[in-house]
């Protein structure tokens, strides 16, 4: 099955009732296993629905996020993201960040940034991570916030852990699999606000929402609200990109770059963007000239694995046809390579 939502936007990725794994038996588990494997080798990414994380949490988790963004300016800077991307954590105001897609040199990185994403975020951690100490609003700006975010973090983290899981089934990785290389708290919860704007900025290229990417840590999981305009990347069609609409109660699964290296490409680590939204003209979507395009908010919770993890190909992932593609690295050096990219100084 693929997606489709209610008003008939198709996509490539599919739909999977990931109840199946977590109380399901062991058959159960393991054709769900190979089902999300499937998913990560054809497209990168998968919808779960069945995820344990329950939907009122989420509608609390998005209202959380509206009321944060709602704040006066002045208000949201009490909590300020730290200039330079090592402490990825607090408040970034629009045009701070500009997402690139493996640019490394600053000239590139310069001119990536002349199109500024029109998007703000704030950004936490594990409350047990020393390397980068979550940066909070004074609790009197928003009483109630920190607790909430605090409460929703490690519900995304057992999740991240379960499909750890499935994924180990799926390449008979050796008890106890994949989910120990996770322990370490480097996850990233991140709530995202692009704020409306003149549908011919982004059609024009003034401004983008969020420049086409792929994530660079392990998995990510992808909450978003209704407003849609997430697209994905043709793995076989370079730059031809289709719609990963909003499916009600599911949460979109993706790979990133460390796990498509640590899998020796068997699974894809693909490109997404966010575009003009189908219901104002976008891929998909009805030709319609409306002057602004809604505000859309998405929550994205980053993982990836303990900083000591040596990535090198796993079991299952590469045997005398397909030889190991890549030199081990470990994951703190593979991701501190990429952050330098994100925040140019
Ligand atoms: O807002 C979205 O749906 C996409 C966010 C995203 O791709 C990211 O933050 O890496
Ligand atoms: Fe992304």
């Amino acid at each position: 099955m693929t997606a489709t939502n209610k008003t008939t936007i198709t996509s490539p990725i599919p739909i999977i009732d990931f109840s199946k794994f977590l109380a399901g038996s062991k058959a159960d588990k393991l054709q769900i296993a190979h089902q999300i494997d499937s998913a990560f080798r054809d497209v990168g990414f998968v919808y779960l629905t069945g995820h344990g994380v329950d939907q009122q949490t989420l509608s609390q988790c998005f209202a959380w996020s509206k009321e944060f963004f709602n704040l006066p300016l002045a208000t949201k800077t009490l909590a300020p993201h730290p200039p330079g991307g090592s402490h990825h954590r607090g408040y970034s105001a629009p045009g701070l960040e500009k997402v690139s897609q493996h640019a490394y040199d600053a000239e590139a990185i310069a001119k990536l940034r002349e199109v500024p994403d029109f998007k703000e975020s704030f950004e936490s951690g594990n409350t047990t991570d020393e390397s980068q100490p979550n940066i909070w609003l004074p609790e009197d700006a928003l009483p109630g916030f920190r607790a909430f975010m605090e409460s929703f973090f490690p519900l995304c983290e057992a999740l991240v852990h379960r499909i750890l899981d499935a994924l180990s089934l799926a390449l008979d990785v050796p008890e106890p699999g994949l989910s120990p290389t996770h322990s370490e708290s480097l996850f990233q919860l991140r709530l995202l606000h692009y704020p409306s704007i003149g549908l011919e900025e982004l059609k024009e290229n003034k401004r983008s929402r969020i420049n086409a990417h792929s994530d660079f840590g392990t998995l990510t999981l992808l909450f978003q609200d209704s407003v849609g305009g997430l697209e994905v990347e043709d793995p076989k069609q370079p730059g031809r990109f289709s719609p990963a609409p909003p499916v009600e109660d599911a949460v979109l699964v993706n790979i990133g770059d460390l796990m498509a290296r640590w899998s020796n490409d068997r699974w894809r680590s693909t490109v997404h963007r966010v575009g003009i939204p189908p219901m104002v003209g976008g891929i998909g979507g009805k030709e319609e000239e409306k002057v602004l395009v809604p505000d859309r908010y998405s929550i994205p919770f980053f993982a990836t694995a303990n900083m000591d993890t040596v990535i090198e190909a796993l079991p299952g992932c590469w045997d005398e046809e397909r030889p190991r593609k890549y030199e081990p690295v470990t994951a703190w050096g593979y991701v501190q390579m990429r952050m330098a990219a994100l925040y140019a100084s």
